[in-house]
């Protein structure tokens, strides 16, 4: 990708034996700390590292941990949506310093942290990119709660946007109704990141660490396991244009194209209706969102895309609008290649590459999805459509 180029993560030489970071963010109360004491407690092999709250107050090794205070940079480019924590740096080179004490590190964000600038430290400090790997941001949820914290706290938007793994927490406090209807507000929010329901924290480890969430070698094998956005009524343009799914996800199994199966779906949304126009329906359960201003949007195409325009696009959208694209991912479908170009950005963090080519019998397709602020006023869909390449 061209210029998607321009702001690389670099990527290091196989194989990879950076430690893996995992960030551990939720909003008050939600259980954090209750899933932090059950990945230390169990046996897994794994020493971890722990940087909790505010960053050096507490640690497994105390001493491997050092006293900062809260701290933010903005990154060379002066884009505010860009910082970095200073204070996180510090201490990570304070941990690195002793090597072979720990295998992985996991840092425990306060509940009221935007995640966004923890992560980003990982993605743009080049020394701590060539010892660390993020791996995964973690969101912890209160079912009981999670309504009422997205009516009041943009921060409780912004941890389930960032998420690339979400443990839906206190299960058992809401009725067995509510549930997939919490998760279907949380999809709203974040359409790639896997839920998992826990009560006490009791989510399968395996299932939410080293799954590799910022690792472009493993996001079309994680786009792909997530729910693929619902094609509503469309299909029958023939899946010749860009559809744009607002917040608003399928769990049926499928190929990942959300382009084949228009018919009525039958999941929870949250209120009752029949399911007819559900983008208009899904109004009411969006309304409570948006006061956080946070939507997501998925895009599918079936036209094979030029890969100049839409390296040029992607690359042109993150950069001036990466303080409202919190985050992004996608496969492409280029025309003339027979590999699946893959991105994903942070803010104005893009990173794209080539990777396995399509398999015979799978259907190709281009998959784009964005999670962030004022989403619907950006053109997405048609500027995705504009870069299709000509038809042959
Ligand atoms: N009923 C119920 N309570 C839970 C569950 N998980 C955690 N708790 C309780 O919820 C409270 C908050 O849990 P923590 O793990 O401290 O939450 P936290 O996110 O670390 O909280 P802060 O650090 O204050 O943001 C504690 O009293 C826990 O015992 C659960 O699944 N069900």
């Amino acid at each position: 990708m061209q210029e998607a180029s321009r702001h690389p993560y670099p990527a290091p030489a196989a194989p990879d034996d950076r430690l893996p970071v995992t960030i551990l963010t939720g909003y008050l109360g939600a259980g954090k700390t209750t899933l932090l004491n059950r990945i230390l407690s169990e046996d897994h092999g794994r020493r971890y590292a722990v940087i909790v709250n505010e960053f050096g107050e507490i640690g497994i090794d105390n001493e491997l941990v050092v006293d900062t205070d809260e701290e933010l940079f903005e990154m060379n480019n002066g884009c505010v949506c860009c910082t970095v924590r200073g204070d996180l740096i510090r201490t990570l080179h304070g941990l690195l310093a002793r090597p072979g004490r720990f295998e992985a590190i996991i840092i425990e964000t306060t509940g009221l942290a935007d995640p966004g600038p923890v992560a980003q430290t990982f993605l743009v400090d080049q020394s701590l990119l060539a010892r660390t790997r993020l791996d995964s941001v973690t969101t912890v949820v209160d079912a009981h709660n999670i309504r009422r914290q997205l009516e009041h706290s943009a921060d409780a938007a912004e941890q389930i946007a960032f998420a690339d793994q979400i443990v839906l927490n206190k299960t058992e406090l809401v009725g067995a109704e509510e549930l997939p209807r919490i998760e279907s507000l949380l999809r709203g929010l974040n359409p790639l990141a896997p839920i998992h329901r826990s009560r006490r924290a009791d989510v399968a480890l395996d299932s939410i660490l080293n799954r590799g969430g910022f690792d472009i070698d493993r996001i079309g094998t994680l786009m792909q396991e997530a729910p693929a956005p619902h094609a509503h009524d469309h299909a029958h343009e023939g899946g010749h244009s860009a559809h744009a799914h607002h917040g608003h996800e399928c769990e049926e199994d499928h190929d990942g194209c959300g382009h084949d199966h228009a018919t009525a779906c039958d999941h929870e949304c949250g209120h009752d209706h029949d399911h007819h126009g559900h983008e208009h329906e899904h109004a009411h359960e969006a309304s409570h969102i948006h006061q956080s201003g946070i939507s997501s949007i998925s895009l599918t195409s079936h036209r094979p895309m030029d890969e100049a325009r839409i390296s040029h696009w992607l690359g042109r959208l993150v950069t001036e609008q990466g303080a409202d694209i919190l985050r992004a991912k996608g496969i492409i479908d280029v025309a003339g290649d027979d590999r699946r170009l893959v991105f994903q950005s942070v803010h104005m963090l893009l990173e794209g590459d080539w990777q396995r080519p399509w398999r015979p019998g799978e259907q190709r397709c281009s998959r784009l999805v964005f999670i962030g602020r004022k989403l619907e006023e950006k053109g997405l869909p048609q500027a995705f459509e504009a870069c299709a390449a000509e038809s042959p």
